[in-house]
């Protein structure tokens, strides 16, 4: 059995959709309730897969995680915070990428850790090298086993002078997680700034944590021995809204995306007006549209914030696919993103990959064999083909690339959709998109 959503193109999409509290933020959040000594809430809660993947770790470790039925607020309480039964954590490998941070929060808490193999999006090789190095320095020590890693620190956890070789977001929130409890100052550098990192660190500061964020990418924190619990409405997921606004792009329709934030989305604002994609930024949100006319080619490069984001990247491709001419797209932050494009030439699209940094700066990944550059000729004319998803931004570019294509797409595989999208079917046909799911016995790709 397989569930076969299936898709007729050429339907612009319009009216509007909420977003909710970031993927990227609310999962994290989480995982600090378990450093207090008491219960903390978490509002803004958006229901997808990672939040309830979070939701079943928290609670094999004894902590009692609520869910208000009315708001959708969680109530997180560590009191009962214990190991866990190793079959349970055995469940969840392969999940996401988040059980890597429970590392510090449950060394603080109950004195050890067994983190399962990690999941997430498969886009390059996404090693823990960075983490396991700054837990090393905290004093943690780090037993790889079958399926997982043990982790304890017989000496506890002291501040440390780190600093990162690439500013990881996950590398980042692993110092701050552990460095909030342990003995003494820390001094990160090449730490990451983007803005669920910023509500992190407000999360904590709430908690009773000392931070302070400096020039130059410098996060200093002062250890302290006890943390209280938080009360936070997270921010919103500015990675679906961008997906939101590329959709209006390609479809060429008109969409107004509750909860965008402008100052979140800067560096995408920008890439969205030169390629020719309006928008009007109200104060609870903004709506995003195609202005008529042709989309304009562009040069671009995804990198850390402030630059422009590579969650980003994979749906604002599908709209440089209908542009008037060749576009270059240099990911900087993974290796292997451009996967999806294959599907997407499938459909009709004139993508090229290069091995070359097609960009101004040339990146880590330059003389190593990835194709990390794609070169994007338009405008292309889309029509539907059956595809299987193959992540989660990949995943949604290939949806919006055949809402908009002429004809039927059959697309398998969706459920991973649902770990970062709330709500993605109800919200496309509230957008007026003609989408059908189906089970079926046999599922051909
Ligand atoms: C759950 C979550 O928040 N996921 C986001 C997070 O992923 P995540 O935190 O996993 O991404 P990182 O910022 O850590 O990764 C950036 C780069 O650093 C490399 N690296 C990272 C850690 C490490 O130990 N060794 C190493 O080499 C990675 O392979 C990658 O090339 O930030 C990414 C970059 O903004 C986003 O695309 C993801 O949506
Ligand atoms: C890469 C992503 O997520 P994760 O790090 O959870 O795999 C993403 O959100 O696009």
């Amino acid at each position: 059995m397989g569930t076969v959503l299936t898709i007729h193109g050429g339907v612009p999409l319009q009216g509007k959709v909420t977003v909710r509290g970031a993927k990227n933020l609310v999962p994290k959040a989480m995982v600090a309730a378990l450093l207090a000594d008491s219960p903390s809430v978490l509002r803004n809660v958006p229901e997808i897969r990672d939040v309830e993947i979070v939701r079943s770790l928290l609670t094999i470790h004894g902590v009692t995680v609520a869910k208000d039925e009315a708001t959708g607020d969680l109530t997180l309480d560590p009191k009962g915070a214990t190991s866990a039964p190793s079959r349970e954590i055995d469940a969840h490998a392969g999940d996401s990428r988040i059980p890597i941070l429970f590392c510090g929060p449950l060394i603080h808490s109950i004195g050890e850790a067994f983190i399962p193999d990690l999941g997430g999006c498969r886009i390059g090789d996404r090693p823990i090298d960075y983490h396991l190095n700054v837990l090393r320095t905290f004093g943690a020590v780090v037993d790889k086993r079958p399926g997982g890693i043990a982790i304890s620190a017989p000496h506890g956890l002291k501040g440390a002078k780190l600093e990162l070789p690439y500013p990881s977001v996950g590398a980042t929130e692993q110092v701050l997680l552990t460095a909030v409890k342990a003995e003494g100052i820390t001094e990160l550098k090449n730490a990451a700034v983007e803005p669920e990192i910023m509500d992190l660190i407000a999360i904590l500061q709430k908690m009773g944590a000392i931070i302070s964020v400096q020039t130059d990418r410098v996060i200093r924190i002062e250890g302290v021995s006890h943390l209280s619990g938080y009360n936070h409405k997270a921010l919103p997921d500015r990675n679906e809204a961008a997906s939101w606004a590329s959709a209006a792009l390609v479809t060429r329709g008109d969409i107004y995306v509750e909860g965008a934030h402008q100052s979140d989305l800067t560096a995408f604002l920008n890439i969205y007006r030169k390629v020719g994609g309006a928008f009007e930024v109200e104060d609870e949100g903004i709506r995003f549209y195609h202005p008529g006319g042709a989309l304009k080619p562009l040069v671009l490069e995804t990198d850390v914030h402030p630059g422009f984001m590579t969650d980003w990247q994979q749906p604002l491709v599908v709209a440089l696919t209908q542009a008037e001419g060749v576009s270059i797209v240099h990911e900087t932050v993974y290796e292997n993103r451009f996967g999806f494009t294959d599907a997407l030439v499938r459909m009709g699209a004139t993508i090229q990959l290069h091995r070359e940094c097609l960009g101004a700066v040339p990146c880590r990944f330059g003389q190593r064999n990835f194709r990390h550059s794609a070169v994007i000729t338009g405008p292309a004319k889309l029509h539907g083909a059956d595809i299987d998803v193959p992540d989660l931004r990949g995943g949604f570019s290939h949806l919006i690339a055949a809402l908009a294509a002429e004809g039927t797409s059959r697309v398998t595989g969706i459920e991973l959709i649902n770990r970062g999208y709330e709500k993605f079917m109800e919200k496309l046909q509230g957008l007026g998109a003609r989408v059908e799911l189906a089970e079926t016995a046999s599922v051909s790709g």
